[in-house]
């Protein structure tokens, strides 16, 4: 970065440190700058960072001891540490038994144990035929004190220094006082030396113009004018901001509208239909036998109430009665059993929208496109992969000259729009022939998944229902094209209301 452009976009604080560091005698410490600037220690800690960071400052860390004197420290610094106190007794008393000492020094036991070791520890004095007596170095020692004993007197005077700022000398005095117990107190200190660089004292040749910042614009600036010699801060693109979480849709929905929005595109009409059906169009005019698996309690929900539910004009209930028992005039043999009204009288909750597409051919003449978009219901034990409710997209195209082929062709037109590469696979459905499931490619995983069902529906369905073209039907499932857009495995995660997540999705995808 240019220094021009470094020096425009320097704070007033990061100025006043930079300023504070010219003027101030090193070694600089935060603590300094807070006095010279009044500045609080938060601010110029954060200027220092951000100084740091632009390279204008060095700040070297470093940790340092501060010592200070105990209350037997003091003492002694008054009378002399207790190997002085004997030395002194000896001058005055010449060579003493250890007996004698003990009886006359002013000292206790313990210290007196102590006096003793120390005096020979510093060669003061000798033990020779039990006497204690003073040596050549004790006597020299009586005219000047030691080091250590210069350290105490200092601490005791100062109240507390720093081990960074002791001569050597009296940094080994130190070591020799904290090895012994009570005199020293000593607190472990973390220290910043901070120090212009180059770059730094570049910036202040170049002269730094301190300028008080506009915080506010008032009514009154702006009717004298006074606004315009005003300095204001630049915004700080950087500076920390409160995360907001806007409503949005929930993303299940949000993929419905998006597959509602391509089949209304690609010139679908959207019907619905009730989500309580009776089996009739669930599954008899679907020419699902009254046998068929899953018609069973454990993969279809009935309804208590209502327990039946309204059939149709009494004609296509007949005619669907034929188709099931010996084929009607469909040219089929039926499923070959005793057709029971009560049966399709039954309410459940619909176990797939293709009743929808069943409800619709019966109110409306070819050609036609239509979608439908709803929940469905089965009997499922709840997991990651399945759940009792979901959604389909149900759809049907009818008109003289549509195929097989173009059935594929809107499916693979409707998944290519989603974004996702399809295929076929022979399948079978009680209403359909010829029949399919569409798979979609996961990339990620390099497979295949089953999303849905296709097929061209029988004349044993479209007979009763008087359909005269062919209709191209099919149902697909909605929740795993939205697991597989939001990359989640657990089905039940577009049903919790798991608030991390959905606030952590983008608005946009
Ligand atoms: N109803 C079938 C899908 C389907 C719809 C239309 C025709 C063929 C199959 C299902 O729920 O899986």
């Amino acid at each position: 970065m240019d220094i021009e452009r470094i020096i425009d976009e320097l704070h007033l604080y990061e100025k006043k440190v930079l300023k504070a560091l010219e003027k101030l005698e090193p070694p600089i410490s935060p603590e300094d700058i807070v006095k010279s600037e009044k500045m609080d220690i938060k601010a110029v800690m954060s200027a220092l960072g951000s100084l740091e960071s632009k390279g204008l400052v060095s700040v070297h860390k470093s940790v340092d001891k501060i010592l200070k004197p105990t209350h037997a420290s003091k003492k002694y610094a008054i009378k002399g540490l207790p190997e002085r106190q004997i030395l002194q007794l000896l001058s005055k008393e010449g060579p003493l038994e250890i007996s004698e000492i003990m009886k006359k020094s002013s000292l206790d036991k313990t210290e007196n144990k102590v006096a003793i070791g120390w005096l020979m520890r510093k060669k003061w004095a000798k033990i020779e035929d039990n006497t204690i007596k003073i040596t050549s170095e004790g006597e020299k020692s009586l005219e000047r004190l030691g080091s250590d004993e210069i350290l105490l007197q200092e601490l005791a005077e100062k109240g507390q220094i720093k081990l960074s700022s002791l001569s050597d000398k009296l940094k080994k005095a130190f070591k020799l006082l904290n090895q012994r117990k009570g005199l020293l107190k000593v607190k472990k200190v973390k220290e910043h030396e901070i120090h212009l660089t180059d770059k730094g004292k570049t910036i202040l040749e170049r002269g730094l113009e301190i300028r008080e910042e506009a915080t506010q614009l008032t009514h009154d600036d702006l009717k004298t004018g006074r606004w315009k010699k005003l300095y204001y801060r630049g915004y700080d693109i950087h500076a920390e901001y409160p995360i907001i979480f806007p409503g949005k849709m929930h993303p299940l929905k949000r993929i419905i509208e998006e597959i509602r929005d391509i089949f209304l595109k690609m010139g679908f009409t959207e019907a619905r239909g009730p989500i309580i059906e009776s089996a009739f169009w669930n599954f008899d005019c679907l020419f699902q036998p009254q046998d068929h698996a899953a018609r069973e309690m454990q993969d279809t929900f009935y309804v208590k109430n209502p327990p039946e539910t309204k059939l149709p004009d009494k004609s296509l209930v007949e005619k669907v009665r034929m188709v099931h028992e010996d084929g009607g005039s469909t040219g089929s043999e039926g499923w070959q059993y005793k057709w029971d009204v009560e049966i399709a009288k039954k309410s459940v909750l619909r176990t797939h929208t293709t009743c929808v597409s069943a409800r619709f051919l019966l109110e409306n003449k070819p050609p036609l496109k239509m979608f439908s978009i709803g929940r469905v219901f089965r009997r499922e034990t709840i997991t990651y992969k399945h759940l009792p409710e979901f959604h389909q997209v149900e759809g049907i195209v009818a008109a003289e000259n549509v195929t097989f082929k173009n059935l594929l062709g809107i499916l693979r037109e409707f998944y290519t729009r989603l974004g996702f590469k399809v295929r076929f696979r022979p399948a079978y459905f009680p209403y359909t022939y010829l029949s399919t499931e569409c798979e979609i490619y996961l990339p990620e995983k390099e497979t295949w998944i089953e999303l849905g069902g296709a097929g061209m529906f029988r004349p044993e369905v479209l007979e009763p229902l008087q359909v005269e073209t062919p209709v191209a039907a099919f149902g697909l499932g909605i929740e795993r094209l939205a697991m597989i857009r939001l990359g989640i495995e657990d089905i039940r995660m577009l049903y919790q209301s798991n608030l991390g997540w959905l606030r952590s999705l983008p608005v946009c995808p």
